[in-house]
Parts: structure tokens; sequence; C-alpha cells
């Protein structure tokens, strides 16, 4: 389910202090490591002391730098990681001694995620260096980094040009990307700005590379009231992305699926002494088969749109009655065919049409469609579909980046959206479409797709997920239909079954016949 492949295995290097305290650093980088199922090494760069009064400054005594190359040679001796997560960081040696070790063993591939951590929640520095030269240090090594607002400021301010905003994370995200992070997410805790977001929601600010490049949005989760300060979130988020990083995940993946973890860890967190700490242990453990990819179990996810675009929309319901057999086809000529065998769902999807030919095909679509009441999607042309009436849509991820939602939602368009990863499928979600559509749910020869088939069990999956019908689509044929209508599938959707089958009409009879017969024994079961 997402644009790498992810594996079974997760081993991630977790470079930082040590707190005895057990708050943050390596041991809140184990907790949160285990709650993924990855495997944690974990590389001390300093001891730290971290009085729990105000008024105590924190101690912090580096290691060697010997004695850190020492550690990182024996980890390496074993199982090679998947992913680097570093925190503290605290003399520009130890920075120097990493980047020459990662370039040595030929590492640069691994994704490293570099927690800056200058000072700890209780604003105790934790330095012996300035910050901005072990950044310095870092960031070429580093694929992406999560400052929290107060890190980032005072990085960005020494490069910030006059007149930007430093009170926003945008502006800082853009900044540190000036300087040369190649993906930065800027956590908006500490911040009491609302003004890009809701009041009652923390949201981070991500700019990261997407397939088609650069790509940035906003991630936010609902603000908890936690009533004492709250320790080791920063080590803990970072850990979590590492470790999806770890499993092949992309980095937009992982930072919508690690901030989800984190929220579910901090809504009951455990108290400790004065302070607070993330609940991992209260949370469901990751399944990772021997022969699947690692599944993180999430209650939902978090909010996520694009800077642009504000995420309070409510697109109308497909109605009561299931999607059911859902034919996507090319012509207006297809959908008459296959409307008068009874079909209720169908899309138009005219890769091959341009200018007048291809408005004139729609309006044709549209023209039967309302003939036999049927719910007609048309793929990718949202104006045309505005324009001549249509009852739907259906957006590509891609398409939603320059597709004008606010008209589509004035004019009462049903909006169907594709999802393939958890990034793509949290902004979708975050839209409130009519319908979400879940692929390739197997190898399809329709489309070239980079991203590895999900199964039945992905399905499942996603509609622990979804709150809103759920369309199957991808290299489907009759012998997936029952399977599909118990993992919660609303609509199953295909090209190929239908329009190279010898008998079109025969074959999609029969389809609409075992849907109808799947879905009616799923209910039964599920009212028994
Ligand atoms: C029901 C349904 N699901 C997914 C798709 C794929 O749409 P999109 O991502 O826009 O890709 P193209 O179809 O445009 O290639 C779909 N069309 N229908
Ligand atoms: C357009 C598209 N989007 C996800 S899979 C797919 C192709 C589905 O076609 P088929 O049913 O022939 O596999
Ligand atoms: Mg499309």
């Amino acid at each position: 389910m997402t644009q790498y492949t992810p594996e079974q295995s997760s081993v991630v290097l977790a470079i930082g202090g040590i707190d005895p305290a057990g708050f943050s650093g390596l041991q809140a980088d184990i907790k949160a490591l285990h709650s993924i199922g990855a495997h944690c090494y974990t590389v001390p760069t300093a001891m730290t002391a971290q009085p729990a009064q105000a008024g105590e400054p924190a101690q912090v005594y580096p290691v060697s730098t010997e004695e850190f190359v020492a550690q990182l040679n024996a980890c390496l001796s074993h199982e090679r990681p998947s992913a680097i997560k570093v925190g503290l960081m605290p003399n520009q040696g130890l920075a120097i001694a990493l980047k020459n070790w990662i370039g040595e063993h030929n590492l640069t591939e691994i994704p490293v995620v570099y927690d800056p951590v200058f000072a700890n929640t209780l604003n105790k520095s934790l330095l012996v260096d300035p910050p901005q030269v072990i950044v310095e240090r870092l960031l070429p090594i580093t694929t992406l980094m999560t400052p929290n607002l107060l890190e980032a400021a005072l990085w960005s301010e020494q490069i910030a040009t006059e007149d930007a905003d430093l009170s926003k994370p945008e502006t800082f995200a853009r900044q540190w990307r000036k300087a040369g992070a190649q993906q930065i997410l800027v956590k908006g805790g500490h911040s009491d700005d609302s003004s890009s977001t809701d009041s009652n929601m923390v949201s981070d600010y991500f700019i990261g590379l997407g397939t088609g490049g650069p790509q940035a949005f906003w991630v936010s989760t609902p603000k908890l009231p936690l009533n004492q300060p709250c320790r080791g979130t920063g080590c803990s988020l970072a850990s979590l992305i590492a470790g999806m990083m770890g499993f092949g995940y992309s980095a937009a993946d992982a930072v919508v699926i690690a901030k989800q973890r984190l929220q579910e860890a901090l809504f009951a967190p455990l108290s400790f002494g004065e302070f607070l700490k993330p609940n991992f242990q209260a949370i469901k453990p990751a399944t990772i088969s021997s022969t699947e990819a690692a599944q993180i179990p999430l209650e939902k996810l978090p909010s996520v749109h694009f800077p642009s675009q504000p995420y309070h929309f409510n697109f109308p319901s497909c109605g009561d009655s299931p999607l059911g057999l859902y034919p996507v086809v090319d012509s207006a000529e297809w959908i008459e065919r296959l409307l008068s065998l009874g079909v209720t769902t169908i899309q138009l999807r005219a890769k091959n049409l341009k200018g007048e030919a291809l408005e004139r095909e729609i309006q044709s679509a549209i023209a039967i469609a309302e003939r036999f009441n049927t719910r007609l999607f048309i793929n990718d042309y949202w104006e045309l579909a505005i324009k001549h009436g249509a009852y739907g849509v259906h957006l590509g991820y891609e398409d939603l980046q320059t597709a004008d939602l606010h008209q589509l939602e004035k004019h009462q368009l049903r909006l169907g959206l594709s999802t393939h990863c958890h990034y793509e499928l949290a902004h979708a979600l975050s839209v409130k479409p009519s319908y979400v559509a879940s692929g390739p749910v197997f190898h399809t020869n329709t489309k070239d797709m980079p991203w590895r088939p999900q199964g039945i069990d992905g399905v499942s999956y996603w509609r622990k997920l979804v709150d809103c019908p759920l369309v199957a689509i991808g290299g489907l044929n009759e012998s997936h239909f029952k399977a599909l209508c118990e993992a919660g599938a609303d609509g199953i959707a295909m090209i190929t079954a239908i329009t190279h089958a010898k008998d079109a009409e025969g074959t999609t009879q029969r389809f609409m016949d075992i849907i109808k017969s799947a879905v009616n024994e799923t209910y039964d079961q599920k009212t028994l």
C-alpha cells in the first residue's frame, strides 16, 4: 500500500542520548520502535543527567569518537540497518564521524531521520557545540528532518529573508529546504498560532519528495488535553517515522502513520512523577507475518491537506443502495450497453479523446445515465462534468492538486477518490468524498502502477480506516467477488473483466448476480 515495497522487517539504528530517567532519547526510541515491530540498535552519543527541577541545568557527557564508531561498527557486524534515526548529537566531532562512517560503509541509500534535539522539553540545553554547526554537518546525510518550532527557528532565523514570517511552520520548512534539507517535518506542537489550521488540532508541516516532485502538506491530529508536560514525544515520533521508512514506506506515508501511532499512545498517557510519557504498551502491536508486509493497526488516520486547500468539505452521498458492480468504460456506447442490463454504477474513463469529441462523449454519457437514472462518474474531466451536470466525478491524487473542490462541492457533484497509500488515503478522507477507491487489489495490465498489489487483506485493512463507501479496483474478476464483499467493499470496479469478455452482456449479468448474492450472504452472516 505504498509507493515503495513494504518489507517484513525494519532494523533502525537509533543514535542519540541516554536519559537515565527513561523519558526520552534512546529509551523512548526503543519503546516506540518495538510498538511497530521494528528492531532497534541503540548507539549512545552521550550520557545525560536531566534533573526534574526547573532551576537545575542538564549535564551532557559525550562519548569519544572512538567509542562512537566502535559501537556503530558492532551494530553493522549484525544485520545492515534499514533506517537510521539520529537524535541528540552533542558536538560536531561526532556529527562528522557519523557522516564519514555512513560514506565509508556505503550506507548513503539508507533513509536517515534526524530529530535535531537542541534542548529537552524542560528547555535545558543538551549541546556542547552551537546547533548550527552540528546541523550543517548532518544536513547532507539527512533524508528527513523533524525539528519542532523552536528548533526550526534557531536555524531559520539565521538564513531568513527579511519578509519571512518566522512564526509559522511553513516558513521554517521553506527556509530549511533552501538550506539544503531534502525533506522536512516542522512540528507545530509548541505553536499557539492557529491561523493556518483548526485551533483544536496539532498541525505539522511537511515538505517532501513525491513521485512527481516536491509535495507539501499539513498533517493534523486533535489536540489532547494533557495536564502535565509530556516527555519523549519528539524522539518517539522521529523513531516511528524512521521505523516505517525502514519497512520501505515513503516519507509521507511514514509521517502519517507515525503521527497517528503517537496520537494513540498519547491518548491515555502514562503519568510518572511530574511528567507524562506516551503509552506504547496500551496500543495494538503491529502484525508482521512471514509472508506479507508489516501491517500497522491504526484507529484512524490524521487529517491531511494541501497548504492551499482547507479540508472542510462535504460531498453528497451516493444513496442507500450499494455501489455494487462498477464497470469502468471508455465510451458512451459501452455505457448504453451496460446500463440497459441494470448496472447501477458506471464510469466514463475516456483517455483517448480530446477537445470537442471528448465533450460530446461526456454529454452523451450523461444523457444516457440520466435516462437510466444511474450513477455515472466522469474520470478526470471535472470541469466538463460540472458544465454538463454529471452525477459525479472520479479523481486521482494528481488531479486533486489542481481540481477546484469548492466548485465540485458547490455544484453538488459526488466525488470518488483513488487512494493507493496511507498518505493518499489520509488526504482523501479529509476531503470527505462520496466514496474512496482502493487499489490495485491485484496486478493489473490496464495501467502501470508503482504500488504493490494490496490483496484482499489490504481491502479489509482499508475498510477499517474508511468511513465512507469503499470501492475495490485492479485485476478483479468473479473469483474475487465473495471475498471482496466479506472484506467490506461496497463497490467492485473493473475494466478488463467486462470490456475484454467474449460475451460482455452475459458476463455483466452473471457478475451482477454473483455480487448480489455475495452481498446478501455477507449481510446475513453479519446479522446472524
Ligand atoms: C473506481 C475507480 N478507482 C480508481 C480509478 C483510478 O483513477 P485515477 O487514479 O484517476 O487513474 P485513471 O483512471 O485516471 O488512470 C478509477 N478510474 N476508478
Ligand atoms: C485505473 C485503475 N486504477 C487502479 S487499478 C486500475 C485499472 C483497473 O483495470 P482492470 O480491471 O483491467 O485491472
Ligand atoms: Mg483519473
